[in-house]
Order: C-alpha cells, then sequence, then structure tokens
C-alpha cells in the first residue's frame, strides 16, 4: 500500500520486528501491519525502537491500544527497551467505478441513502461525517437531499449563506471541524420541491463541482431519498467510491433499503454496508430494551446481499434533541455510547474504501502523544 519505507535495523533485529509486526492482524483491514503496507519506518536508537505506521483510514480512538500491544510484543526481544511510535494517516483516493472526473480537492465520495424517508438518512449522514473528522480525517458532507434539506439545521448552519468570490465557485461553511454544503443554503424549500428528476440531479451535480471545498479526504453526500432518476443520475455523474445504507428494521424500510442496493449493483457503486437506525429502544427508568420497529431487518438485508451490517443505532431521545439544536451526538456526547456507536461506522466504512484501492493519497500528520 505505501509508496516508500525508511527500515534501518540490522539484521536479524530487522526480521524479528518485521515477525512481530505481521503477526498483528489490523482489525478492520484483516491484515498483518507489514501485508498491508502500514510500516514505514524502522529505527533503533540505543534500546529504543523508531516505529512510524501509516493508516488507510482514520480510527484515531485506536492507536492507544494498537500502540500498547505492540510495545508490549516487540519489548520482548532482547535489543529493544522501548518503543516510539509515529502515527500518520494517509487516505487513498478512489474515485469509483463510473468514468466521472475527480472532484477537485476530494479523494473519497461516500453516498449515504436509504429507499424509503424518515428512516434517519440526514442524521446518520451527519454523524458519519462528524465521526469520521472526530477519528481524525478531513471532511465534508453535501446535503443532496432536495425535498428536505435538513442538514442546516442538524449542524446549527440554517443562517449560512454562501458566497462566490470569483463568481464561479461557492464557498463551503465551516462547522464542527468539517466543511458543508446544502441545496437549502441555496434554493427556498418549495422551489426545488417542485423539479422535475433531471433538473434536480443537474442542480445537484452542478452545486458538488462548483463548491470550493477544502482538502477533502471524505465528501459524505446525504443523497435524497427513494431510488428513481434523481438518485440514479448522482450515481453516475458523481464519483461515488461507496455507499452506505440506512434502513430501520421495519419490513416496509427493508424492502425500499434493497431496491437501494440494486440501484447500486445496478451503477457498479460498492455498498460499504447498512446502517440499521432505530434498531431498539432502551427504556431509560428500567433499561428493558424493546424493538419497536421489529428485529433482524438490517441484518437480514446485510446477509442476503453479502454486505457488512455497520452498525445498529437506537432509538433514542438525545438523538433527535441533538439533531433539532444542531448539536448531533458524535459532537454533542463525543465521549457517549451513541458517539462511540457511529465512530466504529466510521472506521469500519474508511477501511472498506481503503481496502477498494491501492493508496496514492497525501500524506496527513497525525502524531501520536503516548
Ligand atoms: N435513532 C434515532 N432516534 C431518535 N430520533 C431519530 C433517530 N434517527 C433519526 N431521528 C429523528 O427522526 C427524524 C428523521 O430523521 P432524518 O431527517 O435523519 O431522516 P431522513 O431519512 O433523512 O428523512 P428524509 O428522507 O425525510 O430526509 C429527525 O427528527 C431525527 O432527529
Amino acid at each position: 500500500m505505501l509508496s516508500s519505507r525508511n527500515y534501518q535495523l540490522p539484521e536479524p533485529l530487522l526480521s524479528s520486528v518485521l515477525a512481530i509486526l505481521d503477526a498483528h492482524i489490523e482489525p478492520r483491514l484483516q491484515q498483518g501491519l507489514v501485508s498491508a503496507g502500514m510500516v514505514s519506518k524502522l529505527g533503533l536508537k540505543g534500546r529504543r525502537l523508531e516505529l512510524g505506521l501509516v493508516y488507510p483510514y482514520p480510527c484515531q480512538s485506536s492507536y492507544k491500544d494498537t500502540v500498547m500491544t505492540l510495545t508490549r510484543a516487540l519489548a520482548t526481544l532482547d535489543a529493544i527497551d522501548e518503543v516510539e511510535c509515529e502515527i500518520d494517516l494517509q487516505v487513498p483516493v478512489n474515485t469509483g467505478s463510473t468514468n466521472t472526473a475527480a472532484i477537485p480537492n476530494v479523494k473519497n465520495v461516500i453516498a449515504v441513502a436509504s429507499g424509503k424517508g424518515g428512516v434517519g438518512k440526514s442524521t446518520t449522514a451527519v454523524n458519519l461525517a462528524l465521526a469520521l473528522a472526530a477519528e481524525g480525517a478531513n471532511v465534508g458532507i453535501l446535503d443532496a437531499d432536495i425535498y428536505g434539506p435538513s442538514v442546516p439545521v442538524m449542524l446549527g448552519i440554517a443562517d449560512f449563506k454562501p458566497v462566490s468570490p470569483d463568481g464561479k465557485m461557492m464557498t463551503a461553511a465551516k462547522v464542527h471541524g468539517i466543511a458543508a454544503q446544502s441545496i437549502g443554503f441555496i434554493l427556498a424549500d418549495e422551489q426545488a420541491a417542485v423539479w422535475r428528476g433531471p433538473m434536480a440531479a443537474g442542480a445537484l451535480v452542478q452545486l458538488i463541482n462548483e463548491t470550493s471545498w477544502p482538502e477533502l479526504d471524505y465528501l459524505v453526500v446525504d443523497m435524497p431519498p427513494g431510488t428513481g432518476d434523481i438518485q440514479l443520475t448522482l450515481s453516475q455523474k458523481v464519483p461515488v467510491s461507496g455507499a452506505v445504507v440506512v434502513t430501520t428494521p421495519q419490513d416496509i424500510a427493508t424492502l425500499d433499503a434493497k431496491k437501494g442496493i440494486t440501484l447500486f449493483n445496478k451503477v457498479n457503486i460498492p455498498v460499504l454496508g447498512i446502517v440499521e437506525n432505530m434498531s431498539f429502544h432502551l427504556c431509560p427508568n428500567c433499561g428493558y430494551k424493546e424493538h419497536p420497529f421489529g428485529t433482524h431487518g438490517g441484518s437480514n438485508i446485510a446477509e442476503r446481499y453479502a454486505v457488512p451490517l455497520l452498525g445498529e443505532l437506537p432509538l433514542n431521545i438525545s438523538i433527535r434533541e441533538g439533531m433539532d439544536k444542531g448539536l448531533p451526538s458524535v459532537v454533542a456526547e463525543p465521549s457517549g455510547d451513541i458517539a462511540a456507536i457511529y465512530r466504529e461506522i466510521a472506521c469500519k466504512v474508511g477501511a472498506s474504501l481503503a481496502k477498494t484501492k491501492p493508496q496514492t493519497g497525501v500524506s496527513i500528520s497525525i502524531s501520536d502523544d503516548e
């Protein structure tokens, strides 16, 4: 995966260190660290091993455990007392399988889709974007939900108005550490809602391409609900790297989610997995777990279409309240249980994209302070 390595260790120490590092299987890539091309640097200063690792996907929350495990294993070697580990993130570019030109500054486009409206697609898209950023990536979100652009309210930036200093490209908002653009910043709801498919799709493609995005590892696109012309055109005209399909567990929603998977299969966009939203409800008084919308909807589709079930979110009042206040769970309670589910989904999505293409990314340095 890596283009350059800097190994400066004498033999037989080098072979022993590489063997230990390759025996450590990176859990989401399912490969040893050496085989995955993640070991960028090895050096020795006295009895201190200098180790450089490069991750192809963001997962800052796992760094501490990884460093501890590796330090323990490497310190079993006679020549090593200490390990100094530096971790970088280099997200590979993946412009998908369409012949569409890449969006300047954007390495990966993740479409978040649902067949049915109201299942929590925007909630998932916003929290996924924030979770990818929380795990160390540069992220943007595009609200393409033409019939109900809710991202501005969910991010607390309903009053933002893009400007165009050069008369060609529009600025994106910056909020909670991510860049954001929305069809809702530009149009009044009633204007967009009457557009026919081709006009709506054309406007959305223009919005994506005429936004001056900062350098982004991931652009999360909150797709319009449904599986019709707009979704098909968007999938063909935007270089989508992969799609996340959101569903609730009940039959009617899963039926529509299947249509979503079929649409992405048709246009050769890999489905990175299913997010089951409103999976269960925990009674705040007694802790009883109930399933108001049924069970196993998401896992059944995941099994049937051989795609991963990325995570299951509870039906929880704090999720709704946070979205209404412009403070999504990932930023409102960054160390809470709900944020942890979104972060795990983000890591899985990033890893899945990294596995689909060779790495050609630009280095973004994240120093490890352990
Ligand atoms: N897990 C959850 N628990 C509680 N409320 C939720 C949850 N997920 C979403 N909601 C709430 O449900 C409503 C619909 O969510 P959202 O707008 O994300 O759905 P959507 O699928 O994007 O809808 P649309 O298709 O209309 O754009 C919002 O008020 C949101 O705050």
